[in-house]
């Protein structure tokens, strides 16, 4: 029988590497439209990196293994966070593992309810198709959060910017505040 080696390597204290690996960079220019204020931050602060990897065309039943690394800032008070998405097919499902770091996975229904489950090391979390989905890093270090989901799924990002996500995370000296509304 011959062995391989695997093409990806997963090193949890680092990140996802090998030839198939892509990665996107949010920068604060890309991503300060998403957030309630505008902030002080230089306009090429990295905020996030996705780092992804699939097989196959995106059709149904091939999947994306990805990787998220939000870095601990804050934007006028509020902590750095994911875009946000819904699927453009709400029947795909998604799974969350929290890797390092500490934070919230919020979610909303379509009627715009919207709550949050906690994500640390070892969290596991299934995402409904039919719920948008954000991460929020609310610690003081990097936030790793491993996600597996079906590469038909597709991002529906107009449906949020319609609907925006029920509350905002702020820190206030040290604290956590939810703020309601936009
Ligand atoms: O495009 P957004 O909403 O910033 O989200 C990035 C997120 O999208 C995903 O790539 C897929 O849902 C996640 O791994 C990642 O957290």
């Amino acid at each position: 029988m011959k062995v391989v080696k695997a093409p990806v390597t997963f090193d949890i204290h680092s990140v996802m590497e090998g030839s198939d690996v892509a990665v996107g960079t949010k920068r604060y220019k890309d991503a300060k439209s998403f957030f309630a204020k505008e902030g002080d931050l230089d306009e090429n602060t990295v905020m996030y990196d996705v780092y992804s990897y699939t097989k196959g065309d995106a059709k149904r039943g091939n999947l994306n293994w990805g990787l998220t690394v939000l870095h601990p800032l804050c934007v006028a008070g509020e902590c750095n966070m994911t875009r946000g998405h819904w699927h453009e097919d709400r029947d795909c499902a998604e799974f969350y593992f929290g890797v390092s770091g500490k934070g919230l996975l919020m979610l909303m229904d379509e009627e715009g309810n919207t709550w949050a489950e906690e994500v640390s090391e070892g969290s596991l979390h299934h995402i409904d198709g039919h719920l948008a989905h954000r991460l929020i890093n609310t610690g003081d270090e990097d936030m790793k959060v491993a996600a597996c989901w079906g590469c038909d799924a597709g991002h529906d990002y107009a449906a949020v910017d319609a609907m925006p996500f029920g509350y905002r995370v702020m820190k206030e000296k040290g604290k956590l505040v939810f703020v309601r509304g936009e």
